[in-house]
């Protein structure tokens, strides 16, 4: 009796708690919640069991941009915000957030950003009111609405950056799998990694492959689809030293120039001459089309145990700025989140 009036006060307090977050209509998903997040599991049960009244209003969070970026971001170039959610209008869902993403691309967006715009980024969501038949109530999802914990977005809405448009989550993506590991090894920085390797540097048996930023999202997915060796400094002992006749070298990005625009990279043309060699910039979101196979390809191999992946998990939508700076300044190992 003592235990069961215990669970009572417990449940409770659970479904206040999940009630007052947000508030939803009762509707039975059979959603999987990954195995990975067993707290996620219990508060999605908890939810299926909280009949409450149909409000669609939400006090929502969000980060805002309050000083633009000056070289290395700091947390108070950031700041957090309440607001209400607007009511659903036909075509809309309201999301909540489960996953953030933070990446490096968004040091040299955040040039454009101005005080007072909502911070970017891609997330992972579960639908939790719908008026949408496209994307009912349990759906998980990817959207591209930024740093909140909860948005309002419309069924056919586009984002303007290709990677970040809504979607469900792949309906053959694993189960076993959480839908965090689509903003990163079977996401965007995955299909970066994958496309830049099998396309860009189209590497031939026997050949050898140097990786640079080999602990991040991008680097640690290249490392085990070539089976490579991790070089150091890439422009200096690698390009100029270790490169041989007619390499190629596939270029993603340049993290260490991103909060000092002043400096310059440095480019070995001698080397380049001399060792006839090739080097492609690519934006991994020009293969796309090619996104789903490669996204079935290497969430394959994760399942059959040939690609490990890290993630770099930050606790809490209050750390989101401090996990973008420590994207940074090299403080993750393999794809940096947040989970909310
Ligand atoms: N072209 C495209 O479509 C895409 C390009 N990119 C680019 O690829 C690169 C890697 O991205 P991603 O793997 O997602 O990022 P991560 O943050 O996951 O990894 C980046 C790695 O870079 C190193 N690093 C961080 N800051 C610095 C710094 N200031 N100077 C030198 N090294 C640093 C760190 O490694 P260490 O531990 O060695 O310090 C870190 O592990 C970035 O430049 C990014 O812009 C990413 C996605 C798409
Ligand atoms: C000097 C730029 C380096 C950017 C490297 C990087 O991290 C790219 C990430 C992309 C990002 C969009 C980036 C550039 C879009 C350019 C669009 C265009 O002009 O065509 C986002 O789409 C996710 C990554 O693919």
């Amino acid at each position: 009796m003592r235990c069961c009036t215990m669970y009572a006060k417990w449940f409770t307090l659970q479904c206040v708690r999940v009630t007052n977050a947000v508030q939803v209509r009762y509707q039975d998903t059979r959603e999987n919640v990954p195995k990975y997040y067993p707290d996620l599991r219990i508060k999605e049960r908890l939810r299926r069991l909280c009949w409450t009244s149909s409000s669609t209003m939400v006090k929502a969070k969000k980060f805002v941009i309050a000083a633009r970026f000056d070289g290395l971001p700091k947390v108070s170039d950031f700041q957090l915000v309440e607001e209400d959610t607007p009511e659903l209008k036909n075509g809309d869902l309201l999301c909540e957030t489960l996953f953030i993403s933070v990446d490096p691309y968004m040091r040299l967006f955040g040039r454009s950003l101005k005080e007072g715009d909502t911070m970017i980024g891609e997330v992972v969501s579960r639908v939790i009111e719908s008026k949408s038949q496209k994307y009912p109530v349990g759906t998980t999802v990817l959207a591209g609405y930024g740093w909140r914990t909860h948005a309002v977005v419309h069924e056919d809405d586009k984002h303007p950056l290709p990677t970040a448009q809504l979607r469900a989550v792949p309906a053959d993506f694993p189960k076993e799998l959480s839908p965090g590991l689509l903003l990163g090894v079977t996401g965007m920085p995955g299909m970066t990694a994958y496309f830049g390797l099998i396309d860009v540097c189209q590497p031939k048996s026997g050949e050898t492959v140097f990786v640079n930023a080999a602990a991040g999202a991008v680097g640690s997915l290249v490392g085990q689809i070539a089976k490579i060796k991790v070089g150091g400094d890439f422009s200096v002992s690698v390009l100029n030293n270790h490169m041989k006749d007619h390499g190629r070298v596939a270029v993603c990005g340049s993290i260490s120039t991103y909060n000092n625009p002043e400096v310059k990279g440095h480019y070995f043309f001698e080397t380049i001459i001399t060792k006839r060699l090739k080097l492609q910039g690519f934006i991994g979101a020009e293969y796309q089309a090619e996104w789903p196979a490669a996204t079935t390809q290497v969430a394959k191999w994760i399942v059959e145990g040939k690609v490990k992946h890290k993630e770099h998990v930050a606790n809490g939508f209050d750390q989101t700025p401090q996990a973008l700076i420590g994207v940074l300044t090299g403080k993750n190992t393999g794809k940096a989140i947040v989970k909310i």
